[in-house]
């Protein structure tokens, strides 16, 4: 049984301000919500996750995930997956390529790693697409790519760093439900960074408030 993320009394201090403290657990497939003005935090604590947090910053508590502990623990070896603001996605490699470059190395065969990235694109609606260039998608095409480069690289823990911000409104409904469901399915403890009210009303889960 998975225990999913835990954040056991976890303090980030920057000099003398105390940025984060906090005690919290987020369940497999649980999505919490993370609200709080400029410079609260939020971006900090992420960061401090994926172990990418710059050592001025002062840390104290642990991180746990499915009871391993990720203190110490370099980033690529955390099974983090992150989605950003921007889509990120390699403008030199193809959609495939994009998706590919994720799949964890044990899977080497050549025909596996087809069969993942096929997968993958068909579960997003985008069957076919693999050989395209990422510059010709549409926003939410690309949002979509994004998403599944992160699950193909079998993330123990889904951090969402305001994911929605930048698409139209009438994509953003339904960006927010692909993300939200794939989540939920592939039973991740999600935690998702906004500054948008309705990103916390669509997760339907908790909401947390930095000050
Ligand atoms: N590398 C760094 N070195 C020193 N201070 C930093 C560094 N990164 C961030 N800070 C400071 O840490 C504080 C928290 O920043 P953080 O980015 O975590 O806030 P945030 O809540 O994510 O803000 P925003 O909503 O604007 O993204 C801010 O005062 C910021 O200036």
């Amino acid at each position: 049984m998975k225990s999913g993320l835990e954040l056991r009394d976890l303090s980030i201090r920057l000099g003398d301000r105390l940025l984060v403290d906090i005690d919290l657990v987020i369940a497999p497939g649980e999505i919490v919500t993370l609200m709080g003005p400029s410079g609260s935090g939020k971006s900090s604590l992420l960061g401090h996750i994926c172990g990418t947090l710059p050592p001025v910053f002062d840390v104290r508590g642990v991180v746990r995930l499915n009871d391993t502990v990720l203190d110490g623990l370099a980033p690529q070896d955390r099974h983090v997956g992150i989605l950003f603001q921007d889509d990120l996605l390699f403008p030199h490699l193809s959609v495939g390529g994009n998706l590919a470059f994720a799949l964890p190395s044990s899977i080497r065969g050549k025909t596996e790693r087809r069969a993942r990235v096929a997968a993958a694109l068909e579960s997003a609606g985008l069957a076919g697409l693999a050989e395209r260039d990422p510059v010709t998608l549409s926003g939410g095409q690309r949002a979509r790519v994004a998403l599944m480069r992160v699950l193909l690289s079998e993330p123990g823990v889904l951090l969402l760093d305001e994911p929605f911000s930048k698409l139209d409104r009438g994509l953003r409904d339904q960006i927010r439900s692909f993300v939200f469901d794939l989540a939920r399915k592939n039973g991740l403890p999600t935690l998702m960074v906004t500054h948008d009210p309705e990103d916390g009303q669509a997760a339907n889960g908790r909401v947390i408030a930095l000050d």
